[in-house]
């Protein structure tokens, strides 16, 4: 195989915690987590609402500081937030661009980091290609369903190529059907990059999908089966 190691670690997390607040207010959202993210994972984050799952992501992807601990990211060198080729994210609510059609949308980061114009249309075109949504590049974001955008929000994802994606309950406003389609082509993207993928869920059948469950309690991680609740 070409590219890089497949066992390569990205991301280190240790004795990790994260407080909001202080004092008697004080919530401690995560707390403990000694932890490495490789590229060849792809990992589900399960765990009941309010468990730290978005906190823990959030963290990961750099977007937050632990208030304990230490987080380094040895193979993406340093912190990822902000740097589209090196982390890509996917959230829950819509994160497309009113004004910018589809097309635009996946090339935004590209064309925010610099790339050619030409280059950049180039990767979202295959991107969209590769998400089966060529047929809508011309498209608004109001004129798309939900899994149709959640699918633009992966192609945009594919198009910058980042080492880690990092998905927050990414399915969550979808049906079955297509909830599953999405994990499927986020798990495609991670192979296809050769990237380390982690999605927060809170459903079970999503969780499934991916080879490897992490779970989330009163802000521990520990290794495990999603919990049904
Ligand atoms: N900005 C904040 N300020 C104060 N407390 C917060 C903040 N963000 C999260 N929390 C608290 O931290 C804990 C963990 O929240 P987090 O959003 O990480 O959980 P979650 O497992 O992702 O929940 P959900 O599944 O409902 O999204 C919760 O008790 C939450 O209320």
């Amino acid at each position: 195989m070409t590219g890089p190691d497949s066992d390569e670690r990205l991301v280190r997390l240790t004795d990790v915690a994260r407080t909001y607040g202080r004092g008697p207010d004080a919530v401690v959202a995560v707390h403990g987590v000694t932890r490495t993210l490789g590229r060849a994972d792809r990992v589900a984050v399960t765990g009941a609402s309010g468990s730290g799952k978005s906190t823990l992501l959030h963290l990961i992807s750099g977007l937050d500081d632990p208030t304990a601990g230490r987080i380094d990211w040895p193979g993406l060198g340093g912190r990822p937030f902000g740097r589209p080729g090196v982390v890509g994210m996917v959230f829950q609510g819509p994160s497309l661009i009113a004004p910018l059609d589809v097309l635009g949308n996946v090339a935004l980061p590209l064309v925010l980091a610099d790339t050619a114009e030409t280059e950049a249309v180039d990767r979202a075109r295959r991107a969209l290609d590769a998400v089966g949504l060529t047929n809508l590049a011309t498209r608004l974001p109001e004129e798309l369903s939900g899994g149709q955008a959640q699918r633009v929000a992966v192609a945009r994802v594919l198009a910058a190529e980042p080492a880690l994606i990092v998905a927050d309950e990414p399915t969550a406003q979808l049906g079955s059907a297509h909830a599953a389609q999405v994990i499927d082509l986020l798990v495609r993207a991670a192979d296809d990059l050769n990237a380390a993928l982690i999605v927060a869920t809170h459903d079970p059948h999503i969780a499934e999908r991916l080879p490897r469950r992490w779970r989330m309690a009163d802000g521990a991680l520990m290794e495990g089966e999603p919990c049904s609740s």
